[in-house]
Parts: C-alpha cells; structure tokens; sequence
C-alpha cells in the first residue's frame, strides 16, 4: 500500500477516453495507456474502442500474452473503486421463479409416491376385512 495508488471512480476514468487522454480498467487497476496507442500491435483504433472503460473482458478475450500482460505495469496509475464499475461480470442466478415451480412439482411427485403405496395397502385391507367377515 504506497502512496502512489490512487482510487479512481469509472466516471474519472471515462473522461480519458480519446487518442491524446487514454486511460483504461484491466482486472481492477487504472491503467494510462496514452502513450502506448499509436503502439499497440493489435491496433490503435480497437485499444481506442476500450479507452474510458472497463477493459478486462476484451483484454482477456485476445488471450493477450505474458509480456503484453507484464506491459500493463509501467501504464498503472492507480486502482478502480470497484463499486462504482457496472458488474457485468457479475453471475445472476437462471430464472428464479422457474425453478421454484419446478420444486413444487418435484414436491407433488414425491408426496405422490408416498401416497400412493399408503393407498394401496390400506384398500388391501379394507377388502380383507370385508372378504373375512361373512367367512
Ligand atoms: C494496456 C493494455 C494493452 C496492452 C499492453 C496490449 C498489448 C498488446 C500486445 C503486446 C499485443 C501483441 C500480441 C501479444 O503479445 O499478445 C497485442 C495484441 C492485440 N491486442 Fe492488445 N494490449 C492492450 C489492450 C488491448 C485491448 C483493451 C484490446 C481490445 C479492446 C486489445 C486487443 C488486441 C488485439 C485484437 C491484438 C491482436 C491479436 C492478434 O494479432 O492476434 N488490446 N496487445
């Protein structure tokens, strides 16, 4: 924890978003890239197209390698106030209502096959009462 890591929200790093201000979010830290556009080998125009974002996704979708990732060190200016980056990543549980009525279901089915046996022996033995009795 030095001093030089600073917090930034993503509302401060959008405002670097062009060819001269570039900044970009890869994995949590703040990263100016500025300098590094006109370089990028894979192109000026997509690093452009993250500038002022949250990068990770497209920086990991290249399947960037080590020494691209080990670049990133010399660009950090600092890290992103995570609370304030849309949490796309985020995992939202499948559709809750459908899988309750699927429980329900699973539920009806099991007291069913309880039940049923229970029914079974108990007519068994309503009819033997009734055969026995005139016997
Ligand atoms: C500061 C961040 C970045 C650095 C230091 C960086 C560095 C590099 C380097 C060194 C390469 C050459 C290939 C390799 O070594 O993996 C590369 C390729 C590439 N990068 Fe980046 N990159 C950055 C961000 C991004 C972002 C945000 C995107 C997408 C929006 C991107 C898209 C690409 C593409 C498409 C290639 C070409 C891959 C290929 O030719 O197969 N890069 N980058």
């Amino acid at each position: 924890m030095g001093g030089e890591g600073k917090v930034y929200t993503l509302a401060d790093v959008s405002q670097h978003n062009n060819a001269k201000d570039c900044w970009l979010v890869i994995g949590g830290k703040v990263y100016n890239v500025t300098k590094f556009v006109e370089d990028h080998p894979g192109g000026e125009e997509i690093l452009l197209s993250a500038a002022g974002k949250d990068a990770t996704d497209n920086f990991e979708a290249v399947d960037h390698s080590r020494t691209a990732t080990a670049m990133l060190d010399e660009f950090y200016v600092g890290d992103i106030d995570t609370s304030t980056v849309p949490s796309n990543t985020k995992y939202s549980p499948p559709n809750q209502p459908h899988y309750e009525q699927d429980k329900t279901s699973e539920f009806v089915a099991k007291l069913l096959l309880f039940l049923v046996p229970l029914l079974i022996l108990g007519l068994a033995f309503g009819i033997r009462f009734y055969t026995k009795s005139p016997a």
